[in-house]
């Protein structure tokens, strides 16, 4: 498939296909073309191969997540996307354009429809908010009362207009983040990349930032890639998810299916951190890490929607014959759908509980053993 080629929603996924689920014709907006990279022998350090054959296409307007942890190659692969770096083998194609082939001028006018955010934000201290945004505008020879009109709308996009003339000193991380968003797209760009964006940001900062990200791209239609190692930063805001594991993709599709039917032990330690909190108190407290006779051993199951967690239930008593205890259920909105992450209790004698185990992971659910209950 080439990078003009588009694919219908609905056909079996081949390793380039474009992954969003919901239009009917998608068309690529990034796409890597069996891309490897790798930073040659330096003084005493020997090569390093940060990328290994990767493919993939993120399609326009989606909302990607690309996870992985230090050193899975996602820095690497953001200066590919942007043309900071160039491939060793293989293609980037952004926005219809080679970006891998690009130099000068020419580079420079491609790295103007993407626009970046960073975890530290980035911002000229010695610049107020209103002129960090106008920063790309000058560099892209706006003229003043352009650069002005398009600052003002950008400072209401963000709302943050009541700040336009405070120093990044004088602001909370969030408001520095916003005022990075504006910077960003201050040239209307494609693509908005967000390198750990919000890492340096409390819980509920983060979700405000996410949910101006959603409204930014619902709004504007602008594809956002966010780079993160950390999994509740995908299921907050992103459909697609790729999963990044020593330069190479070892998932990738929709964020939903990977939640519930993880096919990487990577993947499912990502998707229990981002589940941390799911589990009442009440049970935790009661939880030991060795069996009790003729307790419970306690596991965790992500299912699609509730009606997934009492077809499963009823499945495990007809097809093992054996009686699990729904501990507790609690469902939660990610990619979009409705997941169910249900805590049973399995009768602790070895042989069921791990005839569960096995039926489980035979059926490539996701699942967690928590411990035991008396
Ligand atoms: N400029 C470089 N020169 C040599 N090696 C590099 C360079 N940049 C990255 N690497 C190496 O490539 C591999 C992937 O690094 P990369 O920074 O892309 O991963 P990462 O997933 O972004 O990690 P982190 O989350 O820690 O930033 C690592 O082994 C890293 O040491």
């Amino acid at each position: 498939m080439n990078a003009h080629q588009s694919v219908r929603a609905g056909q079996p996924v081949q390793s380039s296909e474009v992954i969003a689920p919901d239009a009917p014709v998608l068309e690529a907006m990034v796409r890597f073309e069996a891309v490897s990279k790798v930073y040659p022998a330096h003084r005493n350090k020997p090569s390093v191969r940060a990328l290994e054959d990767v493919d993939f296409a993120i399609a326009r307007g989606s909302i990607t997540g690309v996870i992985g942890r230090s050193g899975a190659g996602k820095s690497s692969l953001v200066r590919l996307i942007n043309g900071l770096e160039k491939p060793t083998t293989g293609r980037v194609i952004v926005a219809d354009s080679d970006i891998s082939s690009l130099s000068g001028r020419e580079l420079r006018l491609a790295q103007r429809s993407i626009g970046m955010i960073f975890q530290h934000f980035n911002l000229l201290s010695s610049r107020t908010a209103a002129d960090n945004i106008a920063l790309p505008l000058e560099i892209a020879g706006w003229s003043k009362s352009d650069i002005a009109s398009r600052v003002s709308e950008l400072l209401d996009l963000v709302d943050i207009a009541d700040k336009r003339d405070r120093y990044p000193s004088e602001l909370s991380g969030g408001q520095k983040q916003r005022i990075g968003i504006a910077r960003a797209l201050a040239t209307r760009p494609n693509v908005l990349l967000s390198d750990e964006a919000t890492s340096a940001l409390d819980p509920q900062t983060t979700r405000s930032i996410l949910d101006l990200l959603a409204n930014i791209n619902r709004e504007l239609g602008v594809t956002i890639i966010l780079i993160t190692h950390e999994m509740s930063v995908v299921r907050q805001l992103a459909k697609e998810v790729i999963v990044l594991d020593a330069g190479h993709i070892i998932e990738k599709g929709h964020v939903a299916d990977i939640f519930t039917h993880p096919r990487h032990s990577i993947t499912q330690t990502f998707l229990s951190e981002a589940l941390g909190d799911a589990i009442p108190v009440s049970l935790t407290s009661r939880l030991q890490q060795q069996p009790r006779p003729g307790g419970q051993a306690v596991i965790r199951v992500l299912v699609r929607g509730l009606d997934g967690g009492a077809t499963l239930v009823a499945r495990l008593a007809r097809e093992l014959a054996i009686d699990v205890a729904l501990l507790s259920a609690r469902i939660d909105e990610i990619g979009g759908q409705q997941i169910g992450s249900l805590t049973l209790g399995v009768p602790d004698d070895d042989t069921k509980a791990a005839q569960v185990l096995s039926y489980l992971s035979q059926h490539r659910y996701s699942v967690e053993r928590l411990g035991y209950v008396a």
